[in-house]
C-alpha cells in the first residue's frame, strides 16, 4: 500500500487526459491506460517505490530511500487527510475556504457562528460536519469573540480532526498519526532543553485541555470522549504542515494547514534533502484539495533518511533558535547539522575565541550548549569573548531583538541602518563571528535589498552610483549561497532565490562602466544561468505532466 494519501484524479502523465488511475504503488503519476503507463515506465521507475518506513527508539518512524534517488524526483503526491485555515492575527480566516478575512466586524456562519466569507463558504463540505455538531449541541458562537481567545480555533481544529477520523478511508490514516507530545529518546540532552521540553509539554497539555473542556463543558459536546479530542489536537501539534500556494509571493495569499499521511512520517533535518510545497488548485474550481508534493532537493543515496525542515526554510538560524522552535514538536534535534560541533563547517552558532583573538588571530569557539566548548583554532576551551556587560548572550539577544524590530516596522529600512547594525555586530572586540546566523540575516537584508525593492515596485538605487554597495551585495549573496548549498541544497526554493539574486546582481555589475569585457564576471554570469535552470521548472507543471520534463 502507498505511504501516502493522494488525490483520486489527475492528468495522464503522458497525454494529459483526465484520469482516475494513479500508479498503485506510489500514487504520484496518473495514467489513462496501460499503454501510456508502459511508455512512461523508464522515467517513472526512478521515483516509484523508492521510499520505505523504518523506526527506531530515538526518532519513532522515519522514511528512508530504498534506492538512489535523483534530484528533482517527485517522491510523494498528497492531499490532506484534513485541512483548516491559519489565523494570522489580527486577521481571522474563513472556516470554509481558508481565505484571510478583512479587518473589522466578522461575518459568522448563520448556524454555528464561526467566521466565514459568506453563505457559500458556510456550506462548504469541509465545514459541514463540525457545523452539524455545534447545531446538535444547540450552540452558536458569538463571532466577535472568535479572535479573543485561541481556544475557539483550537476547539474547531480538534473537532474537525476528530470528525474526520470517523470517516473512512482517511480516518484510519489519521488514527495512525503520532499524537502524543511526550518527548522520546531524549536522554543526554543539555539540562536547559530537558527543562524547557518539560515546560512545553505542560503548556501544550494545558492548551489542549482548555479547548477540550470548552467543547465538552460550555458547548456541551459530552458525547465525544475527551481523550478522542485530545488525541486529535495532539496529532495537529505533531504533524501539521503549513503552506501557502506555490510560488505565490503575495503576503495576503491563502495560508492553510493540512495533516498528510505520508508527510507526517518525515523526519526533520536542519539540512534537509527534500522539500515540499502545496497550493490551492486555483486553475480548476472544482478542486479545492491543496495537493502537496515532496521533491528530492538533491541526489539522495540509497539508505539515506529522507528529510524535510520543519523550520522556515528561508531563514538561517543559530542552534539555540532552531532548538527553541523545534521544542514545539517535542524534540531536541539530532540532525546531521545539530550533531556536528562546527555545524558542517558553517559555524552558524560560533563566537570569537578570546585566546586566539588576543593573539590577533580570528578563530572560532563553539557555544557551550552545542558541542562542549572548544576553539578550532587554538584548542583552548571555556573562554569566549564577552561583551562590555561580560555576557556574550546579551549581545546575541540584543542583535536578535533589533533585527526583529526593524523587520516588524512595516517600513523600508534604510540601507545605512542595516549597515550600522552589521558594523556594530562585527566590531573589534565583539562576540559574533561573521558566519553567525544573525550576522548572515543582516547580510541577507542588504544583499536582497534590490530584489525586494523591485518586488515592492520601488526603483532600486542606481547601480552606477552604488558600485561599492553592489560589490558588497555580491559578496554577501555568495556567502549566503555557500550556506544554502548545505542548508537548502540542490533545487530547493531558498537556494534558487540566492542563485537568482546573484545572477541579477552580476548582471548589474556587468553593466557598470569598465566591466563590459570582464571575462571572469561574464563566465560566472553564464554559469549561474546554467545552475538556475534545473531549479526553474515549475514543480506544478512537472507534477502534472512529468513526461514533458523527462531527461533525455
Ligand atoms: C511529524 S512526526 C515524524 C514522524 C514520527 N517520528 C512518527 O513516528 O510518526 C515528528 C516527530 O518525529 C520525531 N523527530 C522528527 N525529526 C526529529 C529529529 N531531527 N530529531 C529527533 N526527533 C525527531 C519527534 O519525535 C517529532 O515529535
Amino acid at each position: 500500500m502507498a505511504l501516502t494519501h493522494g488525490p483520486d484524479t489527475g492528468p495522464c502523465a503522458v497525454c494529459k487526459k483526465p484520469s482516475a488511475r494513479p500508479c498503485s504503488r506510489c500514487r504520484v503519476d496518473f495514467y489513462c491506460g496501460k499503454e501510456h503507463q508502459t511508455l512512461d515506465w523508464p522515467r517513472h521507475r526512478k521515483g516509484c517505490g523508492v521510499l520505505a518506513v523504518e523506526s527506531n527508539e530515538a526518532l519513532g518512524r522515519f522514511v528512508v530511500a530504498t534506492r538512489a534517488i535523483p534530484a528533482g524526483t517527485i517522491l510523494m503526491r498528497e492531499v490532506p487527510l484534513v485541512a483548516y485555515p491559519v489565523v494570522l492575527l489580527p486577521h481571522a480566516a474563513c472556516t470554509g475556504c481558508f481565505a484571510r478575512l478583512p479587518l473589522g466586524p466578522l461575518q459568522g456562519c448563520q448556524r454555528c457562528g464561526f467566521p466565514v466569507c459568506g453563505e457559500a463558504c458556510s456550506l462548504k463540505e469541509v465545514h459541514l460536519p463540525e457545523c452539524s455538531a455545534f447545531q446538535r449541541a444547540g450552540f452558536k458562537l458569538s463571532t466577535k469573540l472568535y479572535l479573543e481567545d485561541d481556544k475557539y480555533m483550537n476547539a474547531l481544529k480538534a473537532l474537525r480532526v476528530h470528525l474526520a477520523t470517523q470517516k473512512m478511508p482517511q480516518g484510519r490514516r489519521l488514527a495512525e498519526l503520532k499524537s502524543d507530545f511526550q518527548p522520546r529518546g531524549q536522554s543526554g540532552i543539555p539540562e536547559v532543553y530537558a527543562w524547557e521540553l518539560g515546560q512545553r509539554v505542560e503548556e501544550t497539555s494545558a492548551r489542549i485541555a482548555k479547548a477540550v473542556s470548552w467543547l465538552r463543558g460550555k458547548v456541551g459536546m459530552k458525547w465525544i470522549p475527551a481523550k478522542d479530542l485530545e488525541r486529535a489536537l495532539g496529532a495537529v501539534d505533531m504533524n501539521a504542515l503549513q503552506g501557502s500556494p506555490c510560488y505565490n509571493m503575495d503576503p495576503d495569499a491563502l495560508q492553510a494547514v493540512g495533516l498528510f499521511a505520508g508527510h507526517s512520517l518525515l523526519e526533520h533535518s536542519c539540512a534537509p534533502n527534500a522539500f515540499s510545497y502545496y497550493w490551492h488548485n486555483e486553475d480548476d474550481s472544482n478542486r479545492d484539495d491543496m495537493e502537496t508534493v515532496l521533491v528530492a532537493a538533491r541526489d539522495i543515496a540509497r539508505g539515506e533518511h529522507v528529510t524535510i525542515t520543519y523550520l522556515d526554510g528561508n531563514s538561517v538560524c543559530d542552534a539555540p533558535t532552531r532548538r527553541q522552535t523545534l521544542l514545539n514538536w517535542s524534540f531536541f534535534c539530532r540532525c546531521v547539522l545539530c550533531r556536528d560541533p562546527t555545524e558542517l563547517g558553517l559555524h552558524l552558532t560560533a563566537w570569537y575565541c578570546g585566546y586566539c583573538n588576543r593573539k590577533g588571530r580570528r578563530c572560532l569557539v563553539e557555544v557551550p550548549d552545542i558541542c562542549g566548548f572548544g576553539c578550532e583554532g587554538c584548542g583552548e576551551g571555556g573562554y569566549v569573548r564577552k561583551d562590555a556587560e561580560g555576557n556574550g548572550w546579551a549581545e546575541v539577544s540584543r542583535l536578535e531583538a533589533r533585527i526583529k524590530e526593524l523587520r516588524g516596522s512595516g517600513q523600508k529600512v534604510p540601507r545605512k541602518v542595516w549597515k550600522g547594525l552589521l558594523s556594530e555586530a562585527l566590531r573589534t572586540g565583539g562576540v559574533l563571528h561573521p558566519t553567525h546566523a544573525l550576522v548572515l540575516q543582516v547580510k541577507k537584508e542588504l544583499a536582497f535589498e534590490r530584489a525586494l525593492d523591485k518586488l515592492a515596485g520601488r526603483v532600486p538605487a542606481d547601480a552606477s552610483g552604488q558600485a561599492g554597495d553592489l560589490r558588497q551585495d555580491v559578496a554577501y549573496t555568495r556567502e549566503l549561497l555557500r550556506v544554502m548549498d548545505v542548508l537548502q541544497p540542490g533545487i530547493s526554493p531558498a537556494r534558487r532565490d540566492c542563485l537568482m539574486n546573484l545572477y541579477d546582481l552580476t548582471e548589474a555589475l556587468l553593466e557598470l562602466p569598465g566591466n563590459e569585457n570582464n571575462e571572469a564576471l561574464m563566465k560566472e554570469y553564464v554559469e549561474l544561468n546554467e545552475k538556475i535552470q534545473p531549479c526553474l521548472i515549475n514543480p506544478q507543471e512537472k507534477k502534472n505532466f512529468p513526461a514533458l520534463f523527462a531527461e533525455t
